[in-house]
């Protein structure tokens, strides 16, 4: 393994990631390094006049991350980390540095300024080296940069808002992410991939080996300068040599070469590019029955005209398991599948046919058979099957959004029209109705094993010795997180009438430690004892007095340090996206959803602090929080 030694250098070492940013996490996770994730509180304010070259202010802003990182853990938390890697990525164009975009209309600044340009990113890398003297920490810093160019293509004002209103452009340096659909925008790049989305790998590795294998003068010839050195290599030097710690300060070891900005040529508009969808244009006779292209057919428009049509389809077919006997006899005629359902032939064939126009069966001269997905998703026994979910929106939310006229005219829940029940009673039959409370279990345990491993690596748990999933249902996330920590003792705290019936959801192979499951009423029990609380799909279903008493019962029994993981969809603060949650809230009046800011505020109410967000872009979004301190 030619790889390993270097970053195996590390592993004996309290290594700490002083970085919020979620794609940092992914690229030193995927190869292997552990490390601990301490954002950094350092505010990226430093005069930017005041650098001779943008890369050294980014080199800069990573030490000092870093270097805030490494003080706080020595002085507040009396643990001295032995490394803290610190990064800062920047996009330069025009002489100008742009960093994360405050807003949408800054997104749209910056993007526009990079439109048909090409610029520069430049990730400054901090490799800060610590130790303890007596009272006082001691670092040796390291540091470098490095620099990518990107091409964008010409950049259409639709497209521009489209992808602005993506969300993704705004906790991205420059205003996009070249990993995702930023990379629609991008005609070419040369230098380092990595680099852009916000790590430069190749040269971090180089550095530890310049670090921790600097070559003996005789052997300097053999190794070339820009690479990282084999095993043989390392075989070749001596460990003895290299573990003291003579780390030397690289600092701006490379020079900008050029500024190298060219002008740019219109190459790519997606006006006129069939990969991306705007519609497409069909010729229109005009007055003097000439054809002409014209009216743009509004795609999205009709694509929400036949929402509803869609969505019944899935669920109709959900509902009669056409899904689960397919997947077991499959492929089948319409007539063998409306023989197993009890249908009528006709109406049997026409659905699956939209099934397969909505691409979740397949049709072959032998019959119907599901998709890949559908295998996964849609039967009631599917890996992540989504079935108690699709249900539960057949049964209660199609109901309710039925009634959304009258909900928009009142303002209130249609509960009453839709069910002719209160909110309040229906909500008890939740508990009452066996099939009801099945249904429901079902339906939150679909959402919650979906996510399940997307919260729970979201932010780095292992320092919490006990977890309480509060309102934690089938124990879905608990399970995942047993998985993930397996020294983490985790608990399910749910109404009792929940508790009975969770044994049909527990997995088959258990793990290691068994989930706690206690029963109670988080609005009126005491609550047990954990360092680290979860309210996932809790907080926007309260109207704000409950979730007063929730908040304040979590922060009494919250000793300083603990901290509160809220999973939810966290909205963007125009509180217009995701539509997912805006779509969700629509069927709502007591609860609501909020934004990363009003979670925020809300969570510093109740003693709350250190807030951090993983906007995931999927299901849910994670947003960890701790208690704060007392005073000293
Ligand atoms: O193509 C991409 N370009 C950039 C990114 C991400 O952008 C941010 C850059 O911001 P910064 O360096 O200030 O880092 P933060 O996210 O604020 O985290 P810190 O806690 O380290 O300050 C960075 O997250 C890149 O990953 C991208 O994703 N794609």
């Amino acid at each position: 393994m030619a790889l390993n030694p270097v970053l195996g250098k590390l592993v004996s070492k309290r290594v700490v990631l002083a970085s919020a940013s979620p794609r940092r996490q992914e690229i030193l996770t995927n190869v292997g390094l552990r490390f601990e994730v301490v954002p950094s509180w350092f505010k990226e304010t430093l005069e930017k006049s005041s650098f001779a070259a943008p890369y050294e202010y980014a080199i800069e802003t990573a030490k000092q991350k870093a270097l805030e990182v490494a003080n706080r853990m020595h002085v507040k938390h009396l643990r001295t980390p032995d490394v803290v890697i610190g990064a800062d990525t920047i996009v330069t164009v025009d002489e100008q540095i742009l960093e994360k975009p405050v807003d949408k209309q800054d997104a749209y600044r910056m993007l526009s300024r990079l439109s048909g340009k090409e610029h520069s990113v430049f990730t400054g890398v901090a490799i800060i080296h610590c130790s303890s003297k007596g009272n006082q920490l001691e670092t040796e810093i390291t540091d470098f940069y490095e620099e990518t160019k990107v091409k964008f293509s010409d950049l259409s004002e639709e497209l521009l808002w489209e992808y602005i209103h993506s969300g993704e452009p705004m906790d991205k340096a420059g205003g996009y992410g070249i990993q995702a659909l930023g990379g629609m925008l991008v005609e070419y790049v040369h230098g380092d991939f990595l680099n852009v989305v916000g790590f430069p790998l190749n040269h971090f590795c180089k550095k530890l080996a310049e670090l921790y294998y600097p070559p003996p003068k005789h052997t300097v010839q053999h190794i070339k300068h820009d690479s990282i050195p084999s095993v043989d290599t390392f075989e070749n030097l001596s460990d003895g040599e290299s573990e003291s710690s003579n780390f030397t300060e690289h600092k701006g070891a490379n020079k900008l070469d050029s500024s190298g900005m060219c002008p740019s040529r219109p190459v790519y508009n997606c006006e006129n590019t069939s990969s991306v969808r705007t519609g497409f244009t069909v010729p229109l006779g005009n007055q003097n029955g000439v054809s002409e292209s014209a009216a743009k057919l509004p795609s999205k428009i009709l694509d929400l005209m036949d929402g509803f049509k869609a969505s019944k389809a899935l669920f109709v077919a959900s509902k009669l398991k056409m899904f689960d006997y397919l997947k077991n006899k499959g492929p089948l005629k319409a007539v063998d599948v409306a023989n197993e359902v009890g249908t009528s032939v006709c109406g049997t064939e026409r659905l699956l046919d939209a099934c397969v126009a909505l691409g979740l069966l397949e049709k072959t001269s032998q019959g119907y058979s599901n998709t890949d997905s559908a295998n996964i998703y849609l039967t009631s026994d599917g890996e992540y099957s989504l079935h108690g979910y699709i249900i539960h929106s057949n049964d209660h939310l199609w109901p309710l959004f039925t009634n959304l006229e009258s909900a928009v005219r009142e303002g209130s829940r249609q509960n009453h029209r839709a069910f002719g029940r209160k909110a309040e009673d229906l909500f008890k039959d939740y508990y009452h109705s066996q099939e009801v409370k099945q249904r429901f279990m079902a339906a939150m345990h679909s959402i919650a094993h979906l996510t399940a491993r997307d919260l729970a690596t979201a932010f780095d748990l292992s320092q919490f010795k006990s977890t309480c999933d509060l309102g934690g249902c089938t124990g879905a996330l608990a399970h995942e997180l047993i998985q993930i920590y397996p020294n983490m003792k985790v608990t399910v705290f749910d109404l009792p009438e929940v508790i009975a019936n969770i044994s049909y959801f527990q997995p088959s192979e258990q793990c290691a430690a068994p989930v706690t499951f206690v029963s109670g009423d988080f609005f009126k029990d005491n609550l047990p004892e954990a360092d680290l609380y979860i309210l996932s799909r809790v907080l926007h279903d309260w109207p704000d007095e409950k979730i007063h008493i929730l908040l304040s019962k979590i922060s009494a029994v919250c000793k300083p340090g603990s901290a509160l993981l809220v999973a939810e969809i966290v909205l963007d603060e125009q509180k217009t996206h995701p539509p997912r949650a805006v779509l969700q809230s629509l069927s709502m009046t007591e609860g609501k959803q909020r934004s990363g800011s009003e979670y925020k505020q809300l969570l510093e109410k109740y003693g709350f602090t250190n807030t951090q967000f993983k906007i995931t872009g999927t299901l849910l979004d994670a947003v960890l929080c701790f208690k704060k301190n007392l005073s000293p």
